[in-house]
């Protein structure tokens, strides 16, 4: 009998030099730089890093920034569907089927050629933010601004959204969230990439899969779900009884854990910070105070430490960010580093196909006819 890994957890799947994910220690790198490095560039720089394996000079990093910039504009097909779509869909979904949409609107997508696949993967990155500030206006109501070449990712995407540029602090905020969520190993939507591109299927259908992946609340869509726990909980007071109750009805709690880190993430700390500052300049603490509360019951009662999307989700509450869009703002920081792996997938190719244990009936079971079932 072989051996199962349930979740294919501790399993070695191939090689990468994108990213480390040191569990025991609570180390991150992108390509040899520590994440704590990685918090002193701007998103851009790391964006440049994961596509080429190293940090750009001045000129390197001019001619990405103005790569991206100059594929903002989306197809006007993909603008009529962000408009069309159900005013009460979940942002998620939507820039799922518009990533898929995207696809059908590239022709070149079939090829497995490099410099195309570098190309639609900077279009990607460059699009993404578009696909869900357009959807999260237009779900409202508003006009959609033009997009402009003079922002950066962070600040075009609440330029967008808000129609109004953003303050450099909040602008520096989500660069920052960019950066820590850029890269992160083999984790799920990551892997979904691989395994769909590792097929020689195109980078839309691996990235639509991928956002599929990421949706969940066992993963990136645990940053919403931080938020409704607070909001239910509504108060300091009550964090005690609710976190005990959730934790004796086997309930998970959303931010809390990790399959690799078996100490604290090492986003977590960068992602607090900012959450006790914000929040201190909201003058709304008590988010951050039962937040800090239920990490220290988690920490003391089960051993297990908060994950990135635990202080991400009070981050960008308090940007004023609409909590649906948090799982998309993920997907975007993320969209570099899933066609980062893409491209290294395919330039080492190997079809994924692991094994399975059959468990179901014995075999050699006899078909009855129809009508004698
Ligand atoms: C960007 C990211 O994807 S980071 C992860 C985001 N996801 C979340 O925050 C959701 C909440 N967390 C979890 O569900 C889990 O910690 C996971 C899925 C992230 C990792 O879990 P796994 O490696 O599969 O560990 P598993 O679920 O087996 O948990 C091990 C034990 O810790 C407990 N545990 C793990 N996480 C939590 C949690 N958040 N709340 C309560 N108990 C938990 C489990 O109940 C289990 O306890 P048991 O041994 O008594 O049954
Ligand atoms: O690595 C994981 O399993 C999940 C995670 O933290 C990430 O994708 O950022």
């Amino acid at each position: 009998m072989s051996v199962v890994s349930k979740g294919l957890e501790g399993i070695v799947a191939a090689e990468t030099r994108l990213g480390e994910v040191k569990g025991a220690e609570g180390v991150l790198f992108y390509c040899g730089y520590d994440i704590n490095e990685l918090v002193k560039l701007t998103y851009e720089e790391v964006v440049y890093l994961l596509y080429y394996n190293k940090l750009p000079n001045q000129t390197e990093l001019d001619k990405l920034t103005t790569a991206l910039r100059a594929e903002r504009e989306l197809p006007q097909g993909v603008i009529d569907y962000l408009k069309a779509a159900p005013k009460d869909a979940k942002p998620i979904d939507v820039m799922r089927t518009a990533v898929s949409m995207l696809g059908s609107y590239d022709l070149k997508r079939h090829d497995i050629d490099v410099s195309e696949n570098l190309a639609t993967a900077i279009r990607l990155t460059s699009q993404i933010g578009v696909i869900a500030a357009y959807f999260h206006r237009s779900r409202q109501g508003l006009e959609l601004p033009a997009v402009r070449k003079d922002l950066s990712e962070a600040a075009h995407f609440l330029y967008l959204m808000n129609g109004e540029v953003p303050s450099k602090e909040a602008e520096r905020t989500l660069d920052i969230a960019y950066i820590l969520h850029a890269e992160h190993g083999f984790n799920a939507s990551t892997f979904t990439a691989r395994v769909v591109a590792s097929t020689l299927s195109d980078m839309y259908s691996a990235i639509s899969a991928a956002i599929g992946a990421l949706k969940g609340p066992l993963h990136g869509g645990a940053n919403e779900g931080v938020i409704h726990m607070l909001q239910e909980i509504g108060s300091l007071e009550a964090v005690d009884a609710w976190v005990a109750d959730a934790l004796a009805q086997k309930k998970k709690i959303m931010g809390i854990g990790h399959r690799v880190y078996k100490v604290l993430d090492p986003r977590a700390p960068h992602l607090r910070e900012m959450a006790i500052k914000l929040t201190e300049q909201l003058g709304e603490a008590k988010w951050i105070q039962m937040s800090e509360r239920i990490a220290q019951i988690m920490r003391e009662q089960k051993g297990l430490n908060a994950n990135v999307d635990f202080y991400s989700a009070t981050v960008y509450y308090s940007l004023d960010i609409p909590t649906d869009l948090f799982t998309p703002i993920f997907a975007i920081a993320r969209m570099s580093g899933w066609t980062a792996h893409v491209l290294e997938q395919w330039s080492e190719n190997r079809l994924f196909r692991p094994l399975s244990e059959y468990v179901g009936k014995p075999y050699g079971q006899k078909v009855v006819p129809i009508e004698q079932r």
